[in-house]
């Protein structure tokens, strides 16, 4: 039987990891983790307990007592922290404003880093697993790695319409450049592309090309391995 082919797709907020892994996913047959869900649901975990999220000893003391749980269906995607579904709340403005500050301890990102090695040990055909940092320090052997960028504006203009225009672009570029700028300057396996990933610009690509071009690349990585 073949290896399980392995897809890392890094790259910072709003360019469009999420809906193109999935995407991917489902094209190829493949299981499928947002690993960004995680450090979310962490997250969310930390502020349900009164945890202060800004001390990084009461961030590193409790990160093992949470139970990430998460769905690797594209189609469906679901997670849970201690058996509460946080599908839905790990998406509020508190958890986004929060996360890069719980993702940045350590303590954290080893345990993160357990449940991704093992959702992608487990998953029988492979798996699309989009993130940070999924090609330099997860999954460092995957089959292909791909890095999205898009353009501050381009990224805040999408926020922004998920959000339903609710907070504006010039605020919403603001958060996302302050969290891009956490994720890449902390010491922990920061936000970079790794030397061996593709960089794909996705400001002036529509979603489905964007796919196109990510299933193309998995493609070529395929004939030139099997
Ligand atoms: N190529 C694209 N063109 C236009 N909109 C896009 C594109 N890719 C994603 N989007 C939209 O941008 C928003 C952010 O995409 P998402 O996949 O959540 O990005 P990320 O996971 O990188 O934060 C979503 O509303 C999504 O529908
Ligand atoms: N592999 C990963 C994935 C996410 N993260 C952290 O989790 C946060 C939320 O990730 P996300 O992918 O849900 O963010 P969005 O792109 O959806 O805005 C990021 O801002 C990082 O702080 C990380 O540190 N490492």
């Amino acid at each position: 039987m073949d290896n399980p082919v392995i897809v890392a797709i890094d790259g910072p907020s709003g360019t469009g990891k999420s809906s193109t892994s999935k995407a991917v996913a489902a094209k190829l047959g493949l299981s499928y983790l947002d690993t960004g869900a995680q450090y979310r649901a962490i997250t969310w975990w930390m502020l349900n307990n009164g945890i202060d999220v800004n001390d990084p000893a009461a961030v590193a003391d409790t990160a093992g007592k949470a139970v990430v749980v998460s769905g690797t269906d594209p189609l469906d995607p679901q997670i849970s922290v201690d058996g509460v579904d946080v599908t839905m709340p790990i998406r509020s403005q508190e958890v986004t404003a929060a996360v890069s500050a719980v993702s940045a301890v350590p303590e954290v990102r080893s345990r993160m880093v357990e449940y991704q090695r093992a959702a992608a040990a487990s998953a029988a055909a492979g798996i699309v697993v989009e993130g940070r940092d999924i090609g330099t320090t997860v999954l460092p052997d995957a089959t292909a790695k791909i890095f999205l960028t898009a353009s501050a504006a381009v990224r805040a203009a999408r926020r922004s319409t998920e959000l339903n225009g609710t907070v504006s672009v010039a605020a919403t570029q603001e958060a996302l450049t302050r969290r891009d700028a956490a994720d890449s300057g902390r010491k922990t396996s920061p936000l970079a592309m790794a030397a061996d990933a593709v960089e794909v610009d996705t400001s002036e690509l529509t979603l489905d090309q964007v796919v196109d071009r990510v299933v193309a690349l998995v493609e070529q990585k395929l004939a030139t391995v099997r």
